[in-house]
């Protein structure tokens, strides 16, 4: 049977091909504080206990001793300047938030619950000293606690923890990053808007798709827009040299402008599967040259930034490390009706309402107008009956690339 006429590989299908096809890049070791955006290659264990000693959770006086109606103010524990001696019965420090309980610190007492004259403390009526106020050494992770996963990718959040857990200057084990080219083809295009005409097209995609590697990527050579020429895609090819993954744009249907395929193959590059059920993606398709990936996704903007989200990001992820590279799905109440789904997966672009999901009025695979507005990308799956509002929904967050 000819690729045309093959029936298209169902999405799920299609993403695990491609997953399986991706082995993650080797590791290097990088400055901790350089980590941002990388993923973890082995689980991190803390070098230290978090905090350290039991430390004050708010700016008071901390006392020793109970039931006793005055206490004697002896010194203060400031942050990173600790109360050097031993607090005896009776007697109390001043202390800030962050710094150091004492030796024979037992409690706490707010700094607006405290009447102090000279250097006598009561408390205010009413008001109570408490173990509460008081952070626990440890309380966060203890040394050897394994604070970070396998294949955990370091956000702002993960890298401050990174820091505390003792690696602030030293270099950790984090997977390479992919190399990217990205060619998008097309003779209507132009990098021009001010000088192209009527009949040309502003070369979006190449920008969009850059963009959206850009986090998970060591480098994007942006390459085009090229002509749909066997000659043109052959040297875009070559530019594109070593990258670890090759992506294009346009030209992956069955026009007769459409040489991406042939000219993947011109290049030496085998395909691995073509056309998947999908809507809007249905021309996606992926074929490799050596450890080389190539993902040729369709030219219309929205069909290329959804197939890109939902198989190039996993691809970048997972060859960075990612143990879960694949787009999370969340269920979430439907806010108006839907019809019955067709026969591909469809990805509807939806808005975020306070009643749920809402489909956007357009779907039209070239408007990048709703695809900008879109909050969430709504999952029909092939098939599936009319769903009613209220229903819950499979939908994917937009925002936060589908990985939070
Ligand atoms: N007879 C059939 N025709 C089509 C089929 C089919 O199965 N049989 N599939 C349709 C589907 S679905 C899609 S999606 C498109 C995608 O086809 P291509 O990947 O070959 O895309 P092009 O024809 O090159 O372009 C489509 C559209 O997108 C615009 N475009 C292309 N590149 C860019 C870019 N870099 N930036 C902005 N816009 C771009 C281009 O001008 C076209 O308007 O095929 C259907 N046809
Ligand atoms: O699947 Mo195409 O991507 O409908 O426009």
């Amino acid at each position: 049977m000819s690729a045309e006429r093959a029936p298209p590989v169902p999405f799920d299908v299609a993403q695990d091909r491609l997953m399986a096809l991706c082995r993650p890049l080797g590791t290097e070791l990088i400055p901790s504080r350089e980590c941002l955006g990388r993923y973890t290659r082995a689980g991190l264990a803390a070098e230290r206990d978090q905090p350290a000693l039991d430390l004050s959770a708010m700016d008071g006086y901390a006392l020793c001793g109970e039931g006793m109606e005055t206490w004697r103010i002896v010194g203060e524990s400031a942050a990173g300047r600790p109360y050097p001696e031993e607090l005896l019965q009776g007697e109390a420090v001043r202390i800030s938030t962050g710094a150091p309980m004492p030796r024979g610190g037992e409690r706490i007492v707010l700094k607006e619950d405290a009447i102090v004259e000279g250097n006598r403390l009561v408390t205010a009526p009413g008001s109570e000293a408490s173990a509460r106020h008081i952070r626990r050494r440890g309380l966060d992770f203890h040394a050897g606690d394994i604070v970070l996963g396998k294949g955990v990718r370091i956000g702002p959040a993960q890298l401050a923890l990174v820091i505390s857990a003792g690696f602030g200057s030293g270099r950790l084990t984090v997977g390479r990053l992919p190399g990217v080219a990205v060619i998008d083809s097309g003779n209507e295009l132009s990098d021009d808007p001010i000088t192209m005409t009527p009949s040309q097209i502003p070369a979006s995609n190449g920008v969009m798709l850059a963009a959206m590697a850009a986090p998970f990527a060591a480098s994007v050579k942006r390459i085009g827009p090229v002509a749909d020429t066997m000659e043109a895609l052959a040297d875009a090819l070559d530019q594109a040299g070593d990258a670890d993954v090759v992506v294009t744009s346009g030209g992956a249907s069955i026009g007769d402008h459409d040489l991406v395929r042939p000219s993947l193959d011109a290049w030496g590059a085998r395909l691995d599967f073509w056309r998947i059920a999908m809507k809007p993606g249905k021309p996606l398709l992926v074929a490799r040259r050596g450890n080389q990936l190539v993902l040729g996704l369709p030219g219309n903007p929205v069909s290329s930034f959804v197939t890109a989200w939902m198989f190039l990001l996993p691809v970048l992820r997972r060859l960075a490390g990612a143990a879960a590279p694949l787009p999370e799905m969340f269920d979430l109440p439907l806010a108006e009706d839907m019809p019955a789904a067709e026969t591909r997966t469809e990805f509807v672009r939806g808005s975020l309402t306070r009643t749920g999901v809402a489909p956007l009025g357009q779907q039209d695979s070239s408007a990048l107008g709703a695809l900008a507005r879109a909050d969430v990308l709504i999952r029909r799956d092939a098939n599936a009956p009319e769903a009613r509002a209220g229903e819950m929904v499979g939908t994917y967050w937009l925002q936060t690339g589908g990985i939070a």
